[in-house]
């Protein structure tokens, strides 16, 4: 149901992605995984259409995903947000809100939308913070804030790039019950990451990048030695369960597919 065909994007004379397809099921939680500089975030937002000039299309439901951008809910990669914008938790939630609002109430929310922002909220166990400005959370509190505007835009298509960044163990945990609750209601994730070892495994298909899709399927069909050593240029990267893979080769330094 969400198919990408033929996606190639290139910054000026740098190609981020070269001839990338695959097609993901409803209702399952894919892993994008790959190396640094490897075009994780490229695809994320080639996909959404806020990158131009891209090659390839991009379906939902046989039919283009960027004329579908309602059904989609997009979590930024933490650095590329403002953290400093003067906001409060309730407000960043209610933002997703914004295209479930008829015309003739702009000027306030609904009594709905306003259940629902609350419901979001106590979900990531944020409700008491929900009047304190952004930029006066932790890391890990900011990244609830942005699970919680995804859960609020009651999205068919939740679109995470490394929503794992600067959270504990607690945090990752309830973050995965949240994934899997939104797996069981027919959601599809498609999370880009960074963690390594055993996590992998939680994921039910996996995509591994690097510039060119290597290697697409379960984790065990993806992680194989020949598809790390492809990756990043190293297969003791699949030895390293628990540390980051960022450690290995870089992935400027390796050829495309
Ligand atoms: N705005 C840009 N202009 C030029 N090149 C860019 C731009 N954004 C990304 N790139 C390049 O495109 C390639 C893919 O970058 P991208 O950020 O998508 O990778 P990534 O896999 O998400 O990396 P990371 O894991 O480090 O976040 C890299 O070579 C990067 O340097």
């Amino acid at each position: 149901m969400l198919e990408v065909r033929d996606l190639s994007v290139r910054y000026r004379e740098t190609i981020a992605l070269s001839n990338i397809s695959f097609e993901i099921n409803r209702g399952t939680v894919v892993g994008l995984i790959g190396p640094n500089g490897a075009g994780k975030s490229t695809l994320l937002k080639s996909m959404l259409g806020l990158i131009p000039n891209q090659e390839g299309q991009v379906f939902y439901n046989q039919q283009f995903l960027k004329q579908q951008c309602q059904k989609v809910a997009y979590l930024p990669q933490r650095s590329q947000i403002d953290w400093d914008y003067p906001v409060t938790v309730w407000n960043v939630v209610m933002m997703a809100r914004i295209n479930h609002q008829p015309w003739w109430r702009m000027g306030g929310a609904s009594r709905r939308s306003q259940e629902i922002v609350q419901e979001a909220l106590a979900r990531v166990e944020l409700d008491n913070l929900r009047d304190r400005p952004i930029k006066q959370l932790s890391g890990g509190q900011q990244q609830r804030v942005f699970l919680a505007r995804a859960i609020a835009q009651q999205a068919d298509l939740l679109l995470l790039d490394e929503p794992f960044t600067a959270i504990d163990k607690k945090t990752e945990s309830l973050m995965w019950q949240i994934y899997e609750e939104l797996k069981q209601a027919g959601k599809t994730l498609l999370i880009s990451c960074h963690e390594w070892g055993e996590t992998l495994d939680r994921y039910d298909h996996l995509l591994l990048l690097n510039h060119c899709l290597i290697a697409s399927g379960t984790p065990r069909q993806v992680l194989t030695p020949e598809h790390i050593q492809l990756a990043y240029g190293s297969p003791d990267v699949i030895n390293l369960a628990g540390r980051s893979p960022q450690a290995a080769t870089d992935a400027e330094e390796f050829m495309f597919c």
